[in-house]
C-alpha cells in the first residue's frame, strides 16, 4: 500500500467517567513521523490510542490518515492502520502461522508475507500462542500490525517484555517503516526508548497533551 499518508487530529475531546482524557486537542503528522506520547498511570494514553484505532469514539473532534476519516470511512481508514495492543487478548489454541494466516486470509495477503514476518520476529510458525512469553507475544503482535503494510502504525506499551537485542530490532523496524513512509505513533513509559527515538514527543496529564518542547519551558 502506498504509504505517505499525514494523520490529522482535529479539536478531540473525550471524558471517561468524570475525567477529561483530552481536551480539545488538535495535532498533525507529517508522513513518515513518529509521535510518542508518555504519561503516568491512568493519564488516558490507551484511551487516545483507541481513539486512532477506531475502537473509541471521540466526545467530539475527528481523525484523518489521508483522506480517510475514522467514523466516516471506517474500512478505508481500517486499512490505513497497523494496531500493536500491549497485550495479546485471545484465549484459543493457534499457533504463530495459524494466528497470522487467519489476519492475512482478512485482509487478502498471501501465507508468504505471514512466513517472511515471522522468520522476521524471529517466531518458529509452528509454536502454540498460548505458550509464547511476554516479548515472543510482543514480537507476534508487531508482525500483526506490520504485515498488512499499514501507512499508519499504531503501538501501545511496545517494548513491555523485550530483551535489549529485541529493542534494537524493534527500533530498526520502526526505521525502516519511518523511512519507507510510514507515520508511527507510540504510548510508552519507556523513557529511555523514546528519547533514543527521533520524535516529536507529547506527555498527557489532565486532559492536556503538552509537547515536550512546552514542558521543558515549564
Ligand atoms: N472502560 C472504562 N470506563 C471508564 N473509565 C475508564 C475505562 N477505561 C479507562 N478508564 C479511565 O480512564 C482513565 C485513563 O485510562 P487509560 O487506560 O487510558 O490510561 P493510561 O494512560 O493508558 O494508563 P496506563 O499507563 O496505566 O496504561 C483512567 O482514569 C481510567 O480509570
Amino acid at each position: 500500500m502506498e504509504k505517505n499518508k499525514r494523520v490529522q487530529m482535529k479539536q478531540l475531546s473525550k471524558k471517561r467517567g468524570d475525567q477529561t482524557i483530552i481536551r480539545n486537542w488538535s495535532a498533525h503528522l507529517h508522513a513518515g513521523e513518529i509521535a510518542i506520547v508518555v504519561g503516568p498511570n491512568g493519564a488516558g494514553k490507551s484511551t487516545i490510542t483507541k481513539m486512532l484505532t477506531g475502537e473509541l469514539k471521540p466526545d467530539a473532534g475527528d481523525i484523518w490518515v489521508g483522506s480517510a476519516h475514522v467514523s466516516k470511512n471506517p474500512l478505508l481508514y481500517r486499512k490505513q492502520i497497523g494496531y500493536m495492543p500491549d497485550k495479546l487478548n485471545m484465549d484459543i489454541s493457534l499457533t504463530c502461522f495459524e494466528f497470522l494466516s487467519y489476519y492475512a486470509s482478512l485482509y487478502g495477503k498471501k501465507q508468504s508475507v505471514v512466513t517472511s514476518w515471522l522468520r522476521r520476529v524471529e517466531l518458529e510458525p509452528k509454536q502454540s500462542i498460548k505458550k509464547l512469553s511476554k516479548g515472543m507475544t510482543q514480537r507476534l503482535l508487531l508482525a500483526r500490525a506490520l504485515f498488512t503494510d499499514p501507512s499508519f502504525l499504531i503501538l501501545d506499551e511496545p517494548t513491555n517484555g523485550l530483551d535489549q537485542h529485541w529493542l534494537q530490532e524493534l527500533k530498526e523496524i520502526l526505521t525502516s517503516f519511518q523511512q519507507t513512509g510510514g507515520t508511527i505513533w507510540i504510548t510508552t513509559h519507556d523513557e529511555s526508548f523514546a528519547q533514543s527515538l527521533e520524535g516529536k514527543t507529547w506527555r498527557l496529564q489532565n486532559g492536556e497533551m503538552i509537547s515536550a518542547h512546552e514542558w521543558s519551558c515549564l
